[in-house]
């Protein structure tokens, strides 16, 4: 069988969704009509996020192809630097998982074609009163960020941090946008941010596709990033070198997200779908290296909820009617969002996000979830 086709793993029919559109594409949502034409902007904006849940966002000032190119370019200078200079900043002396970590450096299963380098809003490590233990998911949290040396990369860490800036604002900017959509107030949505937004963010290097990569496929799929959903976000955005990004629609296919110039991909995660009792979906997404002929550069940035705040449908979208069944997610999907404390499920989030760092660190939780059936 030729395993090059996206939609060979797709579901039996039976999982088809009845209730909601099926995509074949993922909607541009173009950001300069927002000024100009509110209407058929908020038309793109709700076929994105309540039909498909992926948006490819164009005309986002500060986020102009220029900007981007340069971006990845220093993306690939950091990943061309040698092995020994990546691991001098790895996760592994990060209990918050901020740093380098390889994606192949883990068993079998979760192995992934792919380096990452992880970030999240700066701050000191938690610090324990007493004989008091932290738990997990609080040390994963909180933690200083590792920078490479400015003379080794100069410019890098500055680059960065303004694109991470235009992403605050950008995420801030679209939950306005969504809660005009949804016509809720503005504090539905920001009451559960901590008064500074808790960022998370992470510059991703795929591997390309290589003969030994290719004979690892299964219907169709290279690991460049296991598939999921964003679990503990209300949006997540990202800016991206190549494709290799696919999402599944509501019949179980593989759909790919378009390369669209100066695009950025905003994506909700399943804390807005649960807040709107399902009106807005979370789609289930993957990385494909089968997609991969180069080396695929990638910034996602998220804002987390408020761990302890659990997320609840708001009295709007309570009860079943705004809730548009879909394709189930994962049998791991499912098992994550049964654990009923935000806190834990948060920890366990992480863990799944980012296996190959999380194994190493947390070899107690990731042993546990394993077991749960998360992993
Ligand atoms: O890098 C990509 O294309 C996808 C990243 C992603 O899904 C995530 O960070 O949650
Ligand atoms: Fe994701």
């Amino acid at each position: 069988m030729m395993n090059g086709d996206s939609k060979v793993s797709a579901p039996p029919s039976s999982f088809v969704s009845t209730t909601q559109l099926v995509f074949d594409k993922i909607p541009i949502v173009d950001w300069a009509l927002s000024e100009s034409d509110p209407a058929t902007f908020y038309e793109q904006l709700r076929t994105a996020f309540e039909d498909v849940g992926f948006g490819v966002f164009i005309n986002i000032p500060g986020f102009e192809e220029e900007f981007q190119q340069k971006i990845f370019a220093y993306s690939e200078q950091f990943y061309s630097k040698p092995q020994a200079w990546k691991d001098a900043i790895s996760t592994e002396k990060s209990k918050a998982m901020r740093g380098y970590f390889r994606g192949e450096d883990v068993e079998e299963d979760n192995k992934s074609f792919a380096e990452g380098y992880r970030f999240g809003t700066d701050v000191p490590e938690p610090v324990a009163q007493g004989d008091e233990e932290i738990p997990f998911w609080r040390t994963l949290q909180e933690g200083p960020n590792q920078w490479p040396p400015e003379a080794d990369i100069p410019g890098f860490r500055s680059a960065i941090e303004t694109l991470f800036e235009r992403y605050i604002a950008l995420n801030l900017s679209l939950n306005k946008h969504i809660c005009t959509l949804l016509d809720i107030p503005e504090s539905a949505i920001s009451d559960y941010y901590t008064e500074e937004p808790n960022g998370t963010a992470a510059i991703w290097r795929y591997l390309p596709l290589t003969p030994e990569r290719r004979a690892t496929a299964k219907n169709g799929f290279v690991n460049g990033m296991h598939e999921h959903r964003d679990p503990s976000t209300m949006i997540t955005c990202l800016i991206q070198s190549r494709p290799g990004l696919q999402v599944q629609n509501h019949a179980g296919e593989w759909i790919d997200v378009p390369m669209v110039k100066g695009g950025v991909v905003c994506n909700t995660g399943m804390q807005l779908m649960r807040l709107t009792g399902g009106k807005i979906v979370a789609t289930t997404h993957r990385v494909n290296t089968m997609k991969i002929d180069k080396d695929r550069y990638t910034v996602p940035y998220a804002f987390s909820t408020r761990l302890e705040k659990p997320v609840l449908p708001l009295p709007k979208f309570a009860g079943r009617n705004a809730a548009k069944d879909h394709v189930p997610p994962s049998p791991q999907i499912l098992k994550l969002h049964t654990i009923e404390d935000p806190l834990i499920r948060s920890g366990y989030a992480r863990l799944t996000l980012f296996p190959a760092a999380a194994a190493k660190l947390y070899p107690k939780e990731w042993a546990e979830a394993k077991e749960m059936g998360i992993l």
